[in-house]
């Protein structure tokens, strides 16, 4: 059986919502263990001449260890939403937690991953991905063997001394995952990080990413405006409505792990998954 959200739209008529695994809203879904992530009624407005709601009543856990995407249509508030999670910019009403503590600002226990890297045009890609954690003081004994490690499992190996812009899209957002992962966060929040890039090269990351993934296991949560890369890397879809954006449905992914392309994308509920979401966003898209 499917569970909307509290505040969800209807169904669509052709929904093949039956196939699908409930995931209920909280409280009832919520984790045996504390979550790693807890975002209860968040509300952002941003101020001005023309006041933006962004964000109204907004209600989020992610468990430890768990791989969450959010979807929603464009504008609806999901970056506002992780860059308040990441402590990056302020909110209005509610709470969030991060291990149960509120967030009051940028924590070494959360790592973001932007769109476009942040790399500096002039260091080597060995010394972007080194930055953080040098800036941090972490200690260059542990820090050059695992340096070594990153550079070899996201396939950068042999560019350490190249500079950024001799570099493919990419490896630069490989190399700037890397610079987080560096610094070694429990958690993990992206915004699109691959949303620049190619179809083919998107999909060839996110295979690299959910291999690293499963070795490393942060929490994620990720933004992302692509169904298919919502289904095959996560283990929970988050659908927002228009602005203001509000969580309005959750579905769980129950496809198999470790995941191959080819084996995902062969299994029925993969497709079912993706026309589930398919027709969620139409309903949203048309009413946004
Ligand atoms: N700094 C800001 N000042 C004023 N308004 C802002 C600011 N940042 C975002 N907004 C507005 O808040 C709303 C939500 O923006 P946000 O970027 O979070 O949406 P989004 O869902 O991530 O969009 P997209 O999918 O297009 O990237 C938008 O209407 C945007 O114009």
């Amino acid at each position: 059986m499917y569970k909307p959200h509290k505040d969800s739209m209807p169904m669509p008529a052709s929904s093949p919502a039956a196939s699908l695994r409930a995931c209920a809203s909280a409280p009832e879904s919520e984790p045996a263990t504390a979550p790693a992530i807890a975002v209860r009624q968040v509300l952002k407005t941003f101020a001005g001449k023309h006041e933006v709601k962004a964000l109204e009543a907004v209600d989020l856990t992610v468990a430890p260890h768990e791989f969450v995407s959010i979807l929603g249509p464009s504008g609806c508030g999901k970056s506002t939403l992780l860059r308040i999670v990441a402590g990056l910019t302020p909110y209005q009403g509610g709470e969030v937690q991060v291990n149960q503590r509120p967030v009051k600002g940028p924590s070494p226990e959360i790592g973001v991953v932007f769109q476009s890297s942040n790399m500096l045009p002039w260091l080597t890609v060995a010394d972007n991905m080194a930055l953080g954690a040098k800036l941090r003081g972490l200690d260059m004994q542990v820090l050059h063997p695992k340096l070594e490690q990153l550079t070899e499992t996201l396939g950068l190996k042999g560019f350490e001394k190249h500079h950024p812009h001799q570099l493919s899209g990419g490896m630069r957002q490989r190399a700037a995952i890397g610079q987080i992962l560096a610094l070694d966060p429990q958690i993990l929040l992206m915004d699109e990080p691959f949303g620049a890039l190619d179809a083919l090269t998107r999909d060839r990351l996110n295979v690299e990413l959910l291999r690293i993934w499963q070795t490393l296991r942060q929490t994620v949560l990720l933004v992302t405006h692509s169904i298919a890369e919502a289904v095959f890397l996560s283990d929970r879809v988050i659908v927002m409505s228009g602005r203001p954006g509000r969580v309005v449905q959750e579905i769980q992914i129950d496809l198999p792990r470790p995941r191959q392309p080819e084996e995902i994308k062969s299994d029925p509920r993969y497709g079912e998954y993706i026309a589930e979401l398919s027709a969620l966003m139409g309903v949203f898209n048309d009413r946004h």
